[in-house]
C-alpha cells in the first residue's frame, strides 16, 4: 500500500525548497485530512487537521483554487469558516497509479502572496501540477516493486524551474553550485560567468545564512547588476545549501523597480548616439528617454534608411533593461515557414530536421530585455494572431512543447509601410496593430531635417576613419552643399553610404565635392558664386575646413597650432600664412 507517510523526509525537501523558490506556504496532505508535510506557517496558522470534505473535492476533482478561503462552499463545517487565515490556496491531487493518495497545496497568509498568486493563477498551477507529479515519482519509489529512478524526480523538479522566468542557482553547504534553472543558465552566458565564480562570490553570503536562516539579498548585486536573495534550506535544523534567486521575470517584486530606477543614469549617453540636432530629432530624443522606464510596446515608423533600427538600439539602451539582449528579428527575411520557430523556438523532435535538444526562440533569448520586430508589416497574417497571444498572455510556448515559458520582453516594432492602410486592406490584424502601437514614434524623413546633414556626416566621417585608419581633417564646404541640397531618398543609410563611398575615393584627407558618387555632383551645388571655374576656391575651402578642424581639435594658442601643422604636414609659417590667407 503506497503512503505519503511512508516518504516524509523526501517530500519535506521538495516543499521546504519549493516554497523557498516560490515565497509561498505549502503543505501536503494526506487522503484523511492530516498533514504529512508543511512549512512552518501553514502548520502554525491551520493546524494539522485539514477540513476533510474540502480534501475529497480536491481528491476528486482533481485541482481547486480557493480565492475565497472561509467562504467558499467546500468551507462548510470547517473550524475555518468565515475566518479563515488563509488569503488564497491553489490545490492539487496527487495521485499514484491513477489513485488519489492526498493533496498539494501552494497557500498565501499575505496580502502580497494573494495578489501575485491570483495574478499568476496558472503559471503557479502549473507548477503545482509539477509538484504533485514529482511527488508521486517519489512515492512511487518507495513502494515495493515499483523502485523508480531518482533521475527522473530530479527532471521533474528542473523542469519546474525551468517554467519560471528568475534565474535560481541551487548550492550546497559549501557554496557550490549544484543546479541551474534556464533563466540561471542564460544570465551565465550573457554575463560570461561560470558557475564556479558565482560560488566563489556566493562564500561569503554563506556564513551570514548558517548563522540566520536568513535570505540574504543582493549579495551579488555588483556583478550580476540584478537584485539577487539567497535563501538557506535547512534540513533538522541543519543548513544544506540555498537556492539563489536573480530576479529577472514578471514575479517580480518592488525591489526591481528600486533597482531600475537607479539604473538609469546612462540614459543622456545611450541616446547621443542618435546623431541629429534638428527640432524633428530632438523630439525623438525626447520621447525615447521619456519611455526607458517603461515596458510599454514601441511603435516606430519612417521611410527606410531613417534609422528606425538605430533609434530602437537608443531606446533599449537608454532603458532599464539595457543589461539584458537586445534582439532583433526581420520580419520580412524570414521564410514564412521558419518564422513561427525563430519567434518561439522549438522542442527536441518537434519536426523532422530540427536540431538535438531544441532551440530558444527570439522571446526567449530577449528575456528581461527588448525584443526589436523590424518590418513588422511583412509578418504573415497566420503568425501575427500567435504573435497578438503572446503579447498579451505574456508566455511563449515552443514549438512541440508542453509547457509555457512565462517572458518579460519589451517589443519595439518598426515599419516603413503605413500599418493603417494594411489594415483596411486586411493584409494586417486591427487588433495587433493597436496593441503595437502603444508608444508611436515617427522618424522623419532626411529631407525633412536637412539641418542633421552636417553633423551626420562628420560622425559618418570619423566612423570610418576610424576604422580605416585615417584621418579627415574635415568636409569641405561644397562637399557639405551638395550633401545639403541631394534629395537622399535612401535616407541616413544612403548618406553614410556616400560618405564611405568618398573617403575611398579621397586620397587627401579632406573630403571634397569631387570624391562624392556622382549622382550627387550631376546636381548643382549651391549658390552660383560658388560654381565657377573654381578649383582654386575649392581647395581654398577644404583647405579652410582641414584647419578650422584642427584647430578646434588642438586649439588655437601657440601649441595648437604646432600640433595644426605637424597634423597638416606644413611648417608653422605656412599655417600662419595660410590663417592669415583664409582669414581665420
Ligand atoms: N540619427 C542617426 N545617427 C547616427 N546614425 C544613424 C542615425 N540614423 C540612422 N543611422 C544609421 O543609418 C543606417 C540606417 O539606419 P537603420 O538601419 O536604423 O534604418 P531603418 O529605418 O531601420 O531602415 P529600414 O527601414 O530599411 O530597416 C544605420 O547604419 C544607422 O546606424
Amino acid at each position: 500500500m503506497v503512503s505519503l507517510d511512508l516518504c516524509k523526509p523526501a517530500i519535506e525537501k521538495v516543499i521546504t525548497s519549493i516554497s523557498d523558490i516560490l515565497n509561498v506556504d505549502a503543505a501536503v496532505i494526506n487522503e484523511r485530512g492530516l498533514l504529512v508535510v508543511s512549512t512552518e506557517r501553514y502548520l502554525k496558522q491551520k493546524g494539522e487537521n485539514v477540513h476533510v470534505p474540502s480534501i475529497e473535492f480536491v481528491l476528486a476533482k482533481g485541482q481547486y483554487v480557493v480565492d475565497k478561503p472561509g467562504s467558499m462552499e467546500m468551507c462548510k463545517g470547517c473550524r475555518f469558516l468565515d475566518s479563515c487565515p488563509a488569503k488564497v490556496e491553489l490545490l492539487s491531487s496527487i495521485k499514484v497509479a491513477n489513485h488519489a493518495i492526498g493533496v498539494v497545496s501552494l497557500t498565501s497568509f499575505t496580502k502580497e502572496g494573494q495578489n501575485r498568486l491570483s495574478k499568476h493563477t496558472e503559471r503557479y498551477q502549473q507548477i503545482l501540477t509539477e509538484i504533485s507529479e514529482m511527488i508521486t515519482v517519489i512515492v512511487q519509489s518507495h513502494a515495493p516493486g515499483q523502485i523508480e529512478s531518482s533521475d527522473e524526480s530530479m527532471r521533474l523538479l528542473e523542469g519546474a524551474l525551468d517554467t519560471v522566468a528568475d534565474a535560481y542557482f541551487t548550492f550546497d553547504r559549501s557554496g557550490n553550485v549544484i543546479h541551474t534553472n534556464a533563466s540561471a543558465r542564460r544570465l551565465l552566458s550573457q554575463h560570461e560567468l561560470l558557475p564556479a565564480e558565482i560560488s566563489r562570490m556566493l562564500l561569503p553570503s554563506l556564513s551570514g545564512m548558517a548563522a540566520h536562516s536568513l535570505p540574504i539579498a543582493n549579495c551579488l548585486v555588483d556583478k550580476l547588476d540584478a537584485p539577487t536573495e539567497a535563501t538557506p534550506i535547512i534540513v533538522n535544523n541543519q543548513l544544506i545549501g540555498g537556492v539563489l534567486r536573480v530576479q529577472r521575470g514578471s514575479l517580480t517584486t518592488p525591489r526591481l523597480i528600486d533597482y531600475q530606477g537607479s539604473r538609469s543614469s546612462g540614459k543622456a549617453d545611450s541616446l547621443a548616439q542618435i546623431v541629429g540636432n534638428s527640432p524633428a530629432i530632438k523630439q525623438v530624443k525626447e520621447m525615447a528617454m521619456k519611455i526607458g522606464n517603461s515596458s510599454s510596446t514601441v511603435l516606430i515608423t519612417g521611410e527606410t534608411g531613417t534609422g528606425k533600427g538605430h533609434l530602437a538600439k537608443a531606446i533599449h539602451e537608454a532603458s532599464t533593461r539595457a543589461y539584458y539582449p537586445f534582439v532583433a528579428i526581420n520580419c520580412a527575411s524570414i521564410p514564412e515557414n521558419l518564422f513561427e520557430s525563430e519567434l518561439f523556438g522549438y522542442e527536441d523532435g518537434a519536426f523532422t530536421g530540427a536540431k538535438k535538444g531544441g532551440k530558444p526562440g527570439r522571446f526567449e533569448m530577449a528575456e528581461g530585455g527588448t525584443l526589436f520586430l523590424d518590418e513588422i508589416g511583412d509578418m504573415p497574417l497566420s503568425l501575427q494572431a500567435k504573435l497578438l497571444r503572446v503579447l498579451q498572455e505574456k508566455v511563449v510556448e515552443r514549438i512541440g512543447g508542453t509547457r509555457s515559458f512565462p517572458i518579460n520582453v519589451r517589443i519595439i516594432a518598426a515599419t516603413n509601410q503605413n500599418l493603417e492602410e494594411l489594415v483596411e486592406k486586411k493584409a494586417f490584424r486591427a487588433d495587433l496593430y493597436y496593441r503595437l502601437n502603444v508608444i508611436p514614434i515617427h522618424v522623419p524623413s532626411l529631407a525633412e531635417r536637412k539641418e542633421d546633414i552636417e553633423l551626420l556626416a562628420v560622425s559618418f566621417m570619423e566612423k570610418y576613419g576610424e576604422q580605416a585608419g585615417r584621418t579627415f581633417f574635415g568636409i569641405a564646404r561644397e562637399a557639405i552643399n551638395l550633401l545639403t541640397h541631394y534629395h537622399w531618398p535612401g535616407n541616413v543609410r544612403e548618406l553614410e553610404n556616400a560618405i564611405e563611398y568618398a573617403m575611398n575615393m579621397e586620397q587627401d584627407s579632406v573630403l571634397t565635392a569631387d570624391s562624392l558618387p556622382p549622382r550627387l555632383r550631376a546636381r548643382p551645388p549651391v549658390a552660383p558664386s560658388h560654381s565657377g571655374p573654381a578649383i582654386k576656391a575649392r581647395v581654398a575651402d577644404a583647405q579652410a575646413d582641414a584647419i578650422r578642424a584642427s584647430l578646434q581639435k588642438h586649439g588655437n594658442d601657440l601649441k595648437g597650432k604646432q600640433r595644426v601643422a605637424e597634423e597638416l604636414g606644413i611648417g608653422l609659417r605656412t599655417l600662419y600664412r595660410k590663417l592669415k590667407l583664409l582669414g581665420i
